[in-house]
């Protein structure tokens, strides 16, 4: 079955019923080490995995790590250009759980991301990265404590989808020949306007089914959330890309306010409610011109529109969210994405879950990790519906890679995420103890220690591993 790599012999397999993992006592996991600094963080977080559970359980259950290859690490056993072998897909669907170290891709030329890859090949749709802050953790930021976010990013489509073509190529050339003589119409919409022969180009596809399965999940986690934190916000930048990321805040709400409609009322919702608790008589207009500040400069079929959709929210939803109970209910929003990026650091207390495209949350992931700390404390997991893989937010940070130097925190929060999704829940708040515990006893790592007054001696990679593991109690 495999070429060159041989599953443990002890060991189960991890199956899936109706989405949800079931998980033997000692079940096979594959891990690829990863480029760059995987080969400093692998060793550390599958120490502390090992030890947690070990602690954890005394010993009734363990991994039975399966070492599978991707990357550098696999060009130099299965051959030039071999980044991303059979044997490696075929476990990963055998065994449907995996973790993985950060994997290089190539700017402006050269393969596709095979992390990306991964993604769509298991259909592993959503990607969950949660930004907590951990007590003591340095950060530039004033109060780092009052982020409390996830992530919840669309992980096959996009612009990751990868259709581009490079500038001066055949078919690129003839695109733009098809879209600027026959496709794009000289319409008050899009003018004279043509795309610049020297042009490269990409597509962006953003499906409704895509948009929506991602929604549903956010919204299925919202619910389990402590009431304060019930919260979805749609992410988006629909003013300018109308019928890809406006088009994905609108299926978001279409989601919610059909599939959820017990369960969610949106902040529109919420204050047209709100306004004729605070006044029983308020007339439709007036409602109107109190959730949208701007209506009396609208044209007269704005004004229109707004006032239906006020008396629609007034019949269909009064008597099952009216009279406060909208409040129980989970609360979805949308933000537009420049004014989220300063949004999570001014009013960070305000966000919980932020549901976003696979460009928005890249970056948006990465923004929220500095403000806890660093991508060094920034965690992640793509789930599918039968299959998972588990992997930090940042990536291979070469200039460090071999050094024994970097944080492994974010690669063993992975495993964090990874022990609760497969329901060992003591293991995995060992582990949060641990780093929480060594973090607070300024026991940490360069990324950390530099941001620490006064400074402090930084531990190694590896021996940051260790203090997590001694602060296990
Ligand atoms: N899922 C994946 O496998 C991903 C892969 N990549 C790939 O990784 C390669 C390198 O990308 P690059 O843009 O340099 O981004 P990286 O995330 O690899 O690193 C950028 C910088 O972030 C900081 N950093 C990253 N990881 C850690 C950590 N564990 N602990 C502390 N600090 C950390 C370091 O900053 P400083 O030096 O200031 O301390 C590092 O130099 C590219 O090929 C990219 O495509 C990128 C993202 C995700
Ligand atoms: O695949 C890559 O190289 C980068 C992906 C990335 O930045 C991410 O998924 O956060
Ligand atoms: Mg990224």
């Amino acid at each position: 079955m495999y070429e060159k790599i041989t599953p443990p012999t002890t060991g189960a397999k991890i199956t899936f019923k109706n989405g949800e993992p079931v998980v033997p006592e000692n079940p096979i996991i594959p891990f690829i080490r990863g480029d760059g600094t995987g080969i400093d963080i692998w060793p550390a977080t599958e120490k502390v995995l090992d030890a947690a559970v070990a602690k954890a359980y005394n010993g009734t259950r363990k991994i039975s790590w399966f070492k599978v290859y991707a990357g550098d690490e696999a060009c130099d056993l299965y051959g030039t250009y071999q980044y991303l072998p059979q044997d490696t897909l075929t476990a990963i669907k055998e065994y449907g759980v995996a973790i993985k170290g950060p994997l290089t891709t190539p700017v402006g030329g050269g393969i596709r991301s095979l992390n990306v890859a991964l993604r769509q090949i298991f259909d592993l749709y959503t990607c969950v990265r949660p930004c907590r802050y951990y007590a003591g953790t340095p950060s530039p930021h004033k109060t780092p404590e009052k982020l409390d976010v996830i992530v919840y990013r669309e992980n096959t489509e996009d612009i990751y989808l990868g259709i581009e073509w490079k500038q001066g190529s055949e078919i690129g050339n003839r695109l733009i020949k098809i879209l600027n003589e026959e496709l794009i119409p000289a319409t008050s919409e899009h003018g004279k306007k043509q795309i610049p022969l020297d042009a490269g180009i990409g597509i962006k596809p953003i499906s409704k089914t895509g948009s929506q399965r991602l929604v549903r999940r956010a919204i299925k986690h919202a619910l389990l959330l402590p009431k304060n934190k019930q919260q979805v916000t749609l992410v988006h930048k629909g003013n300018i890309m109308k019928y890809t990321e406006g088009a994905f805040r609108d299926w978001g709400y279409e989601l919610a306010t059909t599939e959820f409609r017990q369960e969610t009322v949106t902040e529109r919702e919420s204050w047209i409610l709100g306004n004729k608790e605070k006044n029983p008589n308020i007339s439709a207009e007036e409602n109107a011109r109190q959730i949208d500040p701007g209506f009396d400069a609208l044209t007269p079929e704005k004004k229109a529109q707004i006032v239906k959709e006020v008396e629609t929210v007034i019949n269909r939803i009064w008597d099952s969210h009216g009279n406060g109970k909208w409040q129980e209910k989970i609360m979805v929003n949308d933000r537009i994405a420049d004014s989220i990026f300063q949004q999570i650091q001014t009013r960070p207390d305000e966000y919980s879950i932020l549901a976003t495209m696979n460009l928005n949350g890249d970056y948006l992931s990465d923004a929220a990790a500095a403000i806890v700390g660093g991508l060094g404390m920034g965690p992640g997991a793509n789930i599918g519906d039968s299959c998972a893989i588990f992997e930090a937010t940042h990536g291979t940070a070469p200039k460090h890679a071999g050094l024994d130097k970097i944080n492994p925190g974010s690669v063993i929060l992975s495993g964090v995420m990874m022990l609760e999704y497969m329901g060992w829940q003591a293991a995995a708040d060992l582990i949060k103890k641990g780093l929480g515990d060594a973090i607070a006893n300024g026991q940490v790592t360069y990324d950390l220690a530099r941001l620490i007054e006064p400074p402090v001696q930084p531990l190694k990679c590896s021996e940051f591993a260790d203090a997590i593991i001694k602060h296990f109690g």
